[in-house]
């Protein structure tokens, strides 16, 4: 059973489609990174996820319960922060979260549980008007782990960090899927971040899902190898009358592309070796390491939708 399950899900504002035909296929105790750049119809998704708003076409599931049909029972062990988190200022952390418990039929002793996860029990009573907005971002976390969620859905929550609210959140997130023992479902558009702490990922572009699997495959083995070499025009040439595909960057690395038939490693020792035996000085020759932001790249450059965008 899937965390979430959405087939063919559909929204559109007026005549503009703004999430189209969106299948989404979440595991169970993982964090996954919803990614996408402004625009790309994450928060609208979410807000379809959430009972929040109501689709135009498709289905939605959480945790084997169809929201359309049971929506009680699918939202019964899901937690969320969407969007601008609304606190109340004035008061202190605590009151905060007891208010969520009063409202939610929640045990008060839940708050000291979850001020405990997202590190705020010694700020328990200042008022939350005094808090900076990285302490905000948490007590909104706490606010969305109250009554113990299998599932978490959270949008954008390093949004208006700085560098240390921001490593603070990616820290606290990568714990969650232990701690609640559930799954984490997060929508950024910093990559490099959800990079860090996704298992799996989906990569939104105008309305579509347009990438989806876990974090290992996209990075994929390493298909480039990257060298450095004392003559790069020189060395190119010897590839390249090997058969080889290579390409020389600005910085005069050459970048390998490995063919599908051999491994990196050994397309890698084969350049080397035919490299030396041409009397040229090899400083360093790797698999060069793709990031989430590359994958994203390419599947914008290969995409329709992508092309659309960038006309
Ligand atoms: N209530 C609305 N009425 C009309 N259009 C809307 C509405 N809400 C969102 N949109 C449009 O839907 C599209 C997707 O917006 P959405 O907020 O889902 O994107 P997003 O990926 O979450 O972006 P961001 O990262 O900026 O929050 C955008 O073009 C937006 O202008």
């Amino acid at each position: 059973m899937l965390a979430i399950e959405t087939r063919a899900l559909c929204k559109r504002y007026g005549a503009c489609m703004v999430v189209e035909d969106v299948s989404l296929n979440v595991p169970q105790g993982c964090v996954y990174g919803f990614l996408g750049p402004n625009g790309s119809g994450k928060t609208t998704t979410m807000r379809l996820l959430l009972g929040l708003l109501k689709p135009d076409g498709g289905t939605i599931h959480l945790n084997g319960h169809d929201l359309r049909r049971h929506s009680r029972m699918a939202l019964a062990h899901v937690g969320a922060f969407v969007e601008s988190t609304s606190l109340y200022e004035h008061l202190d952390a605590r009151s905060n979260l007891q208010i969520t418990c009063h409202l939610l039929e929640i045990p008060l002793a839940d708050v000291d549980r979850v001020l405990e996860i997202v590190e705020l029990r010694a700020d328990a009573k200042a008022r939350v008007g005094t808090f900076s907005l990285g302490m905000k971002q948490r007590l909104a976390l706490a606010r969305a782990l109250l009554g113990s969620p299998r599932l978490l859905l959270l949008d954008e929550p390093t949004n208006g960090l700085d560098p240390d609210g921001i490593v603070a959140m990616r820290e606290l997130i990568r714990q969650l899927p232990g701690q609640i023992g559930g799954t984490v479902f997060v929508s950024s558009h910093m990559l490099a971040e959800v990079q860090q702490i996704a298992h799996h990922a989906g990569l939104m572009l105008n309305g579509r899902l347009i990438i989806q699997n876990d974090v290992r495959s996209l990075l994929g083995t390493d298909q480039i190898v990257a060298i450095t070499v004392d003559d790069a025009v020189l060395a190119k040439a010897v590839l390249e009358a090997k058969g080889m595909t290579v390409e020389q960057d600005a910085n005069s690395i050459l970048r390998l592309y490995c063919s599908d038939s051999c491994s990196p490693s050994q397309q890698a020792s084969a350049a080397n070796r035919a490299l030396i035996e041409a009397g040229l000085q090899v400083a360093a020759i790797a698999p060069e390491e793709r990031t989430l932001e590359d994958v994203y790249r390419n599947a914008i450059a290969r995409h329709p939708a992508g092309e659309r965008q960038a006309a």
